[in-house]
């Protein structure tokens, strides 16, 4: 080949190989752009080309992404008619990615080309990751087995909180907070997104104060209990609190996955490995990427990113059901689940505005597989967080024992006041 230039990037004939990473967009082409014209844009950008021909010749390894299917979207108007835009397929050949570099992929597949003039909007919808490059990453290192492992529990989802206000309580009122609801009866406190280092809940106090309850909730319930502590800083700073949080024996740590940037969770992912620690994703600022269904990355290639780097609960929505906007959590736990090429699964963690009421249409959506998180439907409840704790268990408990909400709340009067308090709906 003299030379490339966008147009051979494009062949819809092309077939992949089993070694290739295939990615479907989304794309809208520019006014006066076709789509095939778009589409060869963005696999060229996305992998070795550019505005320009280019010489290739002596010295050149050909790194071409191909863009091999173009598919019409329907309008949902019910006529047959179809969008400007299209769903096209790329398929990027194994070498041009560094093996085991979430970074470096993600400024091939999610780079340049988010910003092209080429197209109005372009979404990065799914990925289908070959053997090789999957697993030149570490995967999760526990994933769903936490459950059975940490908390003996197969039968029902694992519990979670997040204490509230999210921000601004003490150390002590926080591991306060932390005792009630343990033994109220979740498995699991958990710090909230901005919670780190504050001057008014430091980091180290916290992590003490809340390990000391959790030991004394251990022993009167006679149930494993753990603590999601949010190491989330700077790399060097977060992997001296992961060291911390190991030295004083807690089984987790938490990390804000999307706003530490996924070399860092990589990191630390090395860091929890020598140290046994499993790893609590939360998803803060995902949204700036996967809201807008036409533009950015969706929530489905970020969870299959976060597999692959090593988390092993990752926030997955919670089915619509909550008080944030959801893109198919049932299709992204279930790719959570299903093999990939011999890696661990995560487990889904369905968070964001959930109470009591909310539970049994939760699980029949996502299954029991889940860790279900309240936060307001725990501290919330009219006599507060230690009957907040005993509502949400007593409803994950009903749904365990094929029991209606208003059957158990015959004999848990926590679970009928959270009930009388919020019914069914969904807060917003
Ligand atoms: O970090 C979280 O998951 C949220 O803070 C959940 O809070 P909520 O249960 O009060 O909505
Ligand atoms: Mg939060």
């Amino acid at each position: 080949m003299a030379g490339i230039t966008y147009e051979d990037f494009i062949d819809l004939s092309f077939e992949p190989s089993d070694a290739d990473l295939v990615c479907t967009f989304r794309i809208d082409p520019a006014d006066g752009m076709g789509v095939e014209s778009a589409a060869s844009r963005v696999a060229s950008e996305s992998s070795n080309g550019t505005w320009a021909a280019l010489p290739t010749g002596e010295g050149f390894t050909d790194m071409r992404a191909m863009a091999f299917e173009i598919g019409e979207i329907d309008d949902d108007s019910g006529t047959g008619a179809t969008t400007d835009a299209a769903e096209i397929k790329v398929a990027y050949p194994e070498g041009l990615f560094e093996p085991g570099s979430m970074p470096q992929i993600l400024s091939c597949i999610a780079g340049n080309i988010m910003g092209m003039k080429a197209v109005d909007t372009i979404r990065l919808v799914d990925c289908e990751w070959p053997e090789g490059l999957a697993t030149s990453f570490s995967g999760p290192q526990f994933g769903s087995s936490v459950r059975r492992e940490i908390f003996g529990v197969d039968d029902r989802p694992i519990l979670a909180t997040v204490p509230k206000p999210k921000v601004g309580l003490s150390t002590e009122r926080h591991a306060e907070v932390g005792y009630e609801a343990w033994t109220g009866g979740v498995d699991l406190l958990k710090d909230d997104e901005n919670l780190t280092d504050q001057e008014f809940n430091p980091f180290h106090d916290r992590l003490v104060e809340s390990l000391a309850e959790r030991d004394r909730a251990e022993d009167e319930t006679g149930e494993p209990k753990s603590y999601l502590i949010n190491v989330t800083a700077g790399t060097n700073e977060m992997l001296e609190r992961v060291d911390q949080v190991a030295a004083e024996g807690c089984e987790y740590v938490m990390v804000d996955v999307v706003t530490t940037g996924w070399a860092a969770v990589q990191t630390v992912r090395e860091r929890c490995e020598e140290l046994g620690l499993a790893i609590h994703a939360h998803r803060a600022m995902h949204a700036a990427f996967d809201r807008l269904p036409e533009h950015g990355v969706s929530m489905r290639v970020l969870a299959q990113v976060a597999r692959l780097v090593g988390v092993d609960q990752l926030h997955t929505g919670t089915a619509g059901l909550g008080k944030l906007a959801n893109e198919d959590t049932v299709g992204i736990n279930a790719w959570l689940r299903d093999d990939l090429h011999g890696l661990d699964d995560v487990l889904p963690v369905a968070s964001g505005g959930l109470h009591p009421g909310l539970v049994p249409d939760l699980l029949d959506a996502t299954g029991t597989n889940v860790c279900v998180q309240a936060g307001g439907g725990i501290h919330g409840h009219p006599d507060g967080t230690h009957e907040g704790a005993k509502a949400l268990r007593a409803a994950v408990d009903a749904y365990a024992e094929d029991r209606s909400l208003e059957s158990k709340a015959e004999e848990s009067p926590a679970l009928r006041a959270a009930i009388d308090e919020w019914g069914t709906e969904t807060p917003r």
